[in-house]
C-alpha cells in the first residue's frame, strides 16, 4: 500500500488506472495555468497516472464550469473530475454571485451524477492571494499550489467511490 502525505494508504495500482476530467476556465488564465499544471503533474507524477488517462477541457468561464461538468460526465468515462476556476473579489464584479452558483451547482453535479467532482475554484480577496494558491506567489513566499491537494482529493475520492 502506497502512501503519500496528502492522504493514508491507497491502492496505487487502483490510482493509476483512474480516468480523470480536467475542466479549466480561460479568466485569470496565468493562475488557472499553474494550478491546471499543479494537477496534472500531481496526477501523473505522484500517482502515476498516464497522461494519455487526463482529458484537459476549457471553458469561457467560473459560471460554465458546472454545465460543462454535467455535459462531460454523460460520456460515463470518468472516475473523478477536477473544475478549476478563479474569482478574484477585487477584479469580478459579481464575484459573489459566481461564487455561491458555482459552488453550489458543482456540489450538486457530483451529489446528482455520483461521480467525485472536486471544489477547484479560487475565491480570493486579492490577486496575490490568488497567485499564492497556484505557487506563483510575486514575492518571497511563493505559496503552495493548490491543484496538487485537488489531484490527490479526486485521487482519493475516485478509489472510495470505487468500494
Ligand atoms: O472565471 C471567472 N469568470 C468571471 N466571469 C465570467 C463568468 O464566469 C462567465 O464566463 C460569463 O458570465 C459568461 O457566462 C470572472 N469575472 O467576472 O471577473 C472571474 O473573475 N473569473
Amino acid at each position: 500500500k502506497a502512501k503519500t502525505l496528502t492522504h493514508g494508504a491507497y491502492d496505487a495500482a487502483a490510482a493509476s488506472a483512474l480516468k480523470i476530467l480536467v475542466i479549466h476556465t480561460r479568466w485569470n488564465v496565468e493562475i488557472v495555468s499553474a494550478l491546471r499544471d499543479g494537477v496534472l503533474s500531481s496526477l501523473t507524477n505522484q500517482y502515476a497516472i498516464p497522461r494519455s488517462n487526463i482529458d484537459v477541457v476549457e471553458v469561457p468561464g467560473a459560471f460554465e464550469l458546472p454545465f460543462a461538468t454535467k455535459a462531460l460526465l454523460k460520456q460515463g468515462k470518468y472516475d473523478a473530475v477536477i473544475p478549476i476556476g478563479v474569482l478574484i473579489k477585487g477584479a469580478t464584479v459579481h464575484f459573489e454571485y459566481i461564487s455561491e452558483a458555482a459552488t453550489h451547482a458543482l456540489m450538486n453535479v457530483g451529489l446528482e451524477s455520483g461521480t467525485p467532482v472536486i471544489f477547484g475554484i479560487l475565491t480570493c480577496l486579492t490577486e496575490e492571494q490568488a497567485l499564492q494558491r497556484a505557487g506563483i506567489g510575486r514575492g518571497e513566499e511563493k505559496g503552495h499550489n493548490h491543484g496538487i491537494d485537488w489531484a490527490a482529493a479526486a485521487v482519493e475520492m475516485a478509489l472510495l467511490n470505487q468500494g
